[in-house]
């Protein structure tokens, strides 16, 4: 197969494309940031060997600085593989994934994006293929959502992205979310979703029936559901999408006219209202982490996945539970544990459940459902600026681009949502049934991704942060030393408008800490583990690499000017804050 050579213009330059092969396995470089000669013609070469006669000739005259036999200028942009095989991380020291050292290459650290993005894996986009794409188009990390799917996909999902990593050299982290015990509909005998009709008469039963499941019959997975609701009382699927009446009880079958039409998606929530209130019956009483849950923690751990997220926490007692749990079973390995904050409860305890916790979920599907909607806004507000005077890592999910599962473009209504996410600076926003189910999920990823870097640029020029009170959340007196290094650190960065921070750190907590202060420069994180690294891809700012480095501060900065020299993502005179874990100091300086 042979690929052609394209030229076409854009307001900026010509560009040369590549036909033929997924846009996505490409980066663009403009050709003046080809960090050497010898780079670029490698580049040109690994690309030409793949192209028809004519073409390559052309390419491989030129040394992509100078431009080759007048076809490549200064500001031409080239596509090369984004991943290119002799510039593996390992080999040369240090791993950070071509996508960001593309980045840094292109735009310079100032414009690399800060906010973290989340994309849920599903039908749509678990392909090796598919997987990839969304690498390289930003997810930071991929969440696989336990209430869907069987054990045995959600291992191959694990698998692909861990090779995606290995073999790539991304560092996209893995986050199962469990299913949680609230009431919901079952699978629908496995249709993809039936059509509810205004007036229709549905039975919603705890019964057990074989397939295919009679007309109209739905089946719920909670056993004192016919006992706790009443005539009269609404019931809500997935938080208003469809509504019901119910209007007859004969035995366990409720019987409920429909009063919202909708579609039925499997699995969908169910919560019932009266008088205007979420009824909490003995419902209340279901255990936050079913035995189900326990066994895909179980698998969780096992497969080694990075963050386990729970749903409808009710308290900071199970949140204990589970991380003594996971530090009996995964000795070695943390995984840590995220609170999705999506009932009643959850909001109630909201402090102490993410002092708890490794960072929290506004999960607004859920949390729309238990509370009305006007109050979402608000509660997010909250629960973000609490997650980040704690320490936490937050992230905002659910519909933030609903509107993209059918169609290519955003509503502006969602791009404003997202915007003002990204304003609160939440550390990471996340896709749902957009990515997982959605027919255009790399489109949906790159509104997120530009909608960032836009909201991202124009808050720091405008320099319009809001000073947040952030309040010692150190137990040691050590660790206030680290805050305070971290807090001046950040402040010093801003006002001497430095390049970049770089924080030395084993278990991460020094990076989390200059990531809470959101300083204006990016902030380089070097760590010497894969998994803190993938870890830390979570938070807000954080670029992270992986590094050995020793406790002599002065040749970990040389060794680490040298590697980044060399591959061209720092240059002499950058000006540069580094702290570290192991010594407890600020050091200002110049790149050699
Ligand atoms: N592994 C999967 N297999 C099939 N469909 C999936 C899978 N993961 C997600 N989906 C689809 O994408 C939709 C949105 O995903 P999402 O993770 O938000 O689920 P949800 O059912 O709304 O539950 P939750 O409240 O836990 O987020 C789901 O309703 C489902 O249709
Ligand atoms: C993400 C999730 O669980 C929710 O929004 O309900
Ligand atoms: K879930
Ligand atoms: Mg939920």
């Amino acid at each position: 197969m042979s690929h052609s050579l394209q030229f076409f213009t854009s307001t900026r330059a010509p560009y040369l494309s590549l036909k033929k092969l997924p846009a996505t396995s490409y980066t663009w470089f403009p050709v003046i940031n080809f960090p050497t000669k010898k780079h670029s013609l490698k580049i040109i070469k690994s690309l030409s060997s793949d192209l028809d006669a004519a073409s390559s000739q052309v390419l491989e005259s030129g040394n992509g600085q100078t431009g080759a036999a007048g076809f490549l200028s200064a500001d031409d942009v080239v596509a090369v593989p984004s991943h290119v095989p002799s510039d593996s991380g390992a080999a040369a020291g240090i791993d950070v994934d071509s996508v960001t050292e593309a980045e840094l290459k292109e735009n310079g650290f100032r414009s690399t994006r800060r906010t973290k993005l989340i994309c849920t894996i599903g039908p749509a986009t678990c392909g090796f293929d598919q997987l990839e794409a969304l690498a390289v188009g930003g997810m930071n990390v991929a969440r696989i959502n336990m209430c869907h799917g069987t054990r045995e996909w959600h291992k191959m999902v694990i698998e692909r992205v861990r090779r995606l990593n290995e073999e790539k050299g991304f560092a996209v982290a893995i986050m199962m979310d469990t299913e949680g015990s609230e009431i919901h509909m079952g699978d629908l005998g496995g249709a993809a979703s039936a059509k509810a009709e205004d007036g229709e008469i549905w039975t919603f039963s705890v019964r057990a029936f074989g397939t295919p499941l009679p007309e109209r019959t739905i089946n719920v997975n909670y056993d004192g559901f016919a006992e706790d609701v009443k005539v009269g009382d609404e019931l809500l699927v997935d938080g208003g999408m469809v509504r019901f009446e119910v209007i007859e009880k004969i035995g366990p079958d409720v019987k409920c006219r429909c009063t919202d039409p909708g579609l039925l998606l499997p699995r969908a929530n169910l919560t019932f209202w009266r008088d205007g209130s979420l009824v909490r019956e003995r419902n209340a009483m279901l255990p936050t982490i079913s035995s189900k849950d326990w066994l895909d923690i179980d698998f969780g751990i096992a497969k080694g996945v990075d963050f386990i997220a729970v749903s409808f926490v009710k308290s900071a007692e199970v949140i204990n539970h589970l991380k003594s749990y996971i530090a009996a079973r995964s000795r070695g390995s943390d995984i840590a544990v995220i609170a999705k904050i999506e009932s009643i409860d959850s909001l109630k305890n909201l402090e102490e459940i993410i002092l708890a916790s490794d960072g929290a979920m506004v999960a607004r599907g859920d949390l729309g459902a238990q509370i009305p909607l006007e109050q979402v806004p608000s509660a997010q507000r909250r629960i973000v600026q609490v997650c980040r005077q704690l320490n936490k890592p937050v992230i905002v999910a659910s519909q933030l681009l609903d509107s993209m599962i059918e169609y290519p473009t955003p509503t502006r209504a969602e791009v404003a949502d997202v915007s003002e996410a990204v304003r609160q600076r939440a550390d990471a926003l996340m896709l749902s049934g957009e990515s997982a189910m959605g027919q255009y999920p790399d489109k949906a990823l790159a509104v997120l991704r530009s909608v960032s870097v836009r909201i991202e640029k124009w808050w720091r020029e405008e320099k319009r942060h809001e000073a947040m009170v952030l309040p010692d959340v150190g137990t040691s007196f050590a660790d206030s030393i680290s805050e305070e290094i971290c807090i001046s650190a950040a402040k010093m960065a801003n006002n001497l408008e430095v390049d970049a921070l770089f924080v030395y750190t084993k278990t991460g907590h020094m990076a989390s800490l200059l990531s809470r202060c959101r300083p204006d420069c990016p902030i380089f994180a070097f760590t010497t583990t894969t998994s803190v690294r993938r870890r830390l891809n979570l938070q807000w700012g954080l670029i992270p690499f992986r590094l050995g480095f020793s406790d002599d501060m002065e040749s970990n900065l040389n060794k680490t000017f040298s590697l980044l020299k060399a591959r061209g993502m720092i240059k002499s005179g950058d000006l540069v804050i580094a702290v570290s874990d192991m010594l407890q100091s600020i050091q200002v300086m110049n790149v050699p």
